[in-house]
């Protein structure tokens, strides 16, 4: 039977789009109807993989710590064919690191790591809690505050002192808001997405100029600093970036340090809903606990749904057929709710990450396998130093909970907490007629 092109199912049915597809995979494996029987299950009597067909190709879904392996094996899967314009246009930049391949991808990669020794991790995470500090000083007596709107701006604000991207005080809100459209506006038709390239467009112009800059000595910043290094950085042909491409790369450096507002407004949803991670959080001395939340916040909570690359040729998997030029798409939240790698998936319980080292392969919320040769995240000890850093900071503040949509979409890509998480922090008024804290259900169901 043809496969249905499940394209339009994607942008209707989100995080649930490829639970749909795995659940269709084990409804053929019940009927005997997969590819070659025997073969296309694995010991457990699940599917091997899954099947469908996305912007008219054919794509196999794959998940579990093997198929990690496998996925970022580049002699099986190479990136440059598989991403839509759609997604440069908005969220990557066309051009971008993440759209290379083998040697050119290693040498662009390079650039990248060489940013995030833990030195330059440090300095990240140092100038975002200076300005986290500097914003909740504003709080009180200021009334209601959408956490998510200031950890935009806290964020934008100390990855563009890190990055020496000269930020002027009034321009902070407006560059968060670009920041936030270009991830929000990647997964959805219509305004959001047009929000999103408008955002691409201004901001990657704004960059190439800065770079243009500092390349002719008109603006100084420090040797070590992130415009610095991307200005200089040779490609493997010996010849810079090109402007455009060097702002593009810049982008790619804060946009998702930005993003890391997202989870910052996901631990605050943990923490409400689950306040014993809150009073562990306080009485955490050594960060131990504080990273335990940290990566079961990037486990737990919904992000990047999938990555996605091509076939670089013929591959077979666990005896199942890949044939050249099929999408093979990873499929992140799945593994990071498979029950066989994380027992009780859909409890939230940083316990689980106490005393248990992080594998290549296991944990997949930033990609897997080594950042360095590979496309996983180079940014994964950001996201964990910064979260590391907010979330007990957030726990030990004095804030109640006002009435609010507190529900997750898992139909919305990216998902985000509907309110955006509204707090009160202690001494403001609340409005009459919604004082009192109350507790919605959580809002995270098994998919
Ligand atoms: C909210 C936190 C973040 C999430 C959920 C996230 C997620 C991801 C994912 C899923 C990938 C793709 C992996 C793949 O293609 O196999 C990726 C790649 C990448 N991320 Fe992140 N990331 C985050 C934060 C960061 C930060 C803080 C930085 C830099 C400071 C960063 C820089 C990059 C870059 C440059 C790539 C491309 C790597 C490559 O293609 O080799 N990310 N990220």
């Amino acid at each position: 039977m043809p496969l249905l092109d499940t394209t339009l199912l994607l942008l209707l049915e989100g995080y649930a789009w490829l639970p749909a597809r795995w659940r269709e995979a084990q409804g053929m494996i019940a009927q005997g109807k997969m590819g070659h029987g025997e073969s296309a299950q694995t010991e457990m009597g699940q599917a091997a993989m899954a099947r469908t067909r996305l912007m008219g190709r054919d794509a196999v879904v794959l998940r579990g710590p093997d198929a990690v392996r496998f996925f970022y094996d580049d002699n099986h899967v190479q990136r440059a064919p598989a991403l839509p314009e759609p997604i440069k246009s908005t969220l990557f930049g066309h051009g971008a690191v993440h759209t290379l391949d083998q040697a050119v991808h290693r040498a662009r990669k390079g650039m990248f790591m060489s940013l995030m020794t833990p030195e330059s991790v440090a300095s990240l995470v140092g100038e975002a809690t200076a300005a986290w500090y500097a914003a909740v000083a504003t709080w009180h007596g200021r009334g209601d505050v959408v956490l998510f709107d200031e950890a935009a701006r806290v964020l934008t604000r100390g990855a563009c002192r890190w990055a020496g991207i000269p930020l002027a005080e009034e321009e902070t809100g407006p560059l968060a808001g670009d920041l936030v459209a270009l991830v929000d506006g990647f997964g959805s038709p219509g305004p959001r997405h047009w929000r999103a390239r408008a955002a691409r467009k201004r901001r990657e112009a704004w960059l190439a100029g800065l770079v243009g800059e500092v390349r002719r000595g008109a603006l100084r910043v420090p040797d070590t600093s992130a415009l610095a290094v991307v200005a200089r950085h040779l490609e493997p042909d010996g010849e810079r970036l090109a402007p455009r491409i060097a702002a593009v790369e810049l982008l790619n450096l804060v946009r998702p340090t930005i993003a890391v507002s997202w989870f910052v407004t996901f631990a605050a949803h943990a923490l409400h809903h689950w306040p014993v991670t809150r009073v562990r959080l306080t009485e955490d001395t050594d960060g131990t606990y504080a990273e335990a939340f940290a990566h079961e916040v990037r486990r737990f909570y919904p992000f990047a749904p999938f990555v996605a690359g091509t076939a670089v040729k013929d591959l077979t998997w666990k005896g199942e057929q890949i044939l050249a030029d099929w999408l093979v798409l990873l499929d992140i939240w799945g593994q990071n709710h498979d029950p066989a790698l994380w027992p009780h998936p859909y409890t939230f319980d940083p316990q689980r990450f106490i005393g248990r080292g992080i594998g290549p392969y296991d944990l997949i919320p930033q990609g897997g396998g080594d950042p360095v040769t590979g496309h996983r995240c180079p940014g994964e000890p950001v996201a964990v130093g910064l979260l590391k850093a907010l979330a007990p900071r957030l726990a030990k503040l004095d804030y109640t909970v006002p009435e609010q949509d507190l529900t997750i979409s898992p139909y919305r890509i990216p998902a985000r907490v509907a309110s955006g998480f509204v707090l009160r922090p202690a001494g403001a008024a609340a409005p009459p007629e919604t004082a009192g804290a109350k507790r919605p259900r959580p809002a995270v169901h098994p998919l």
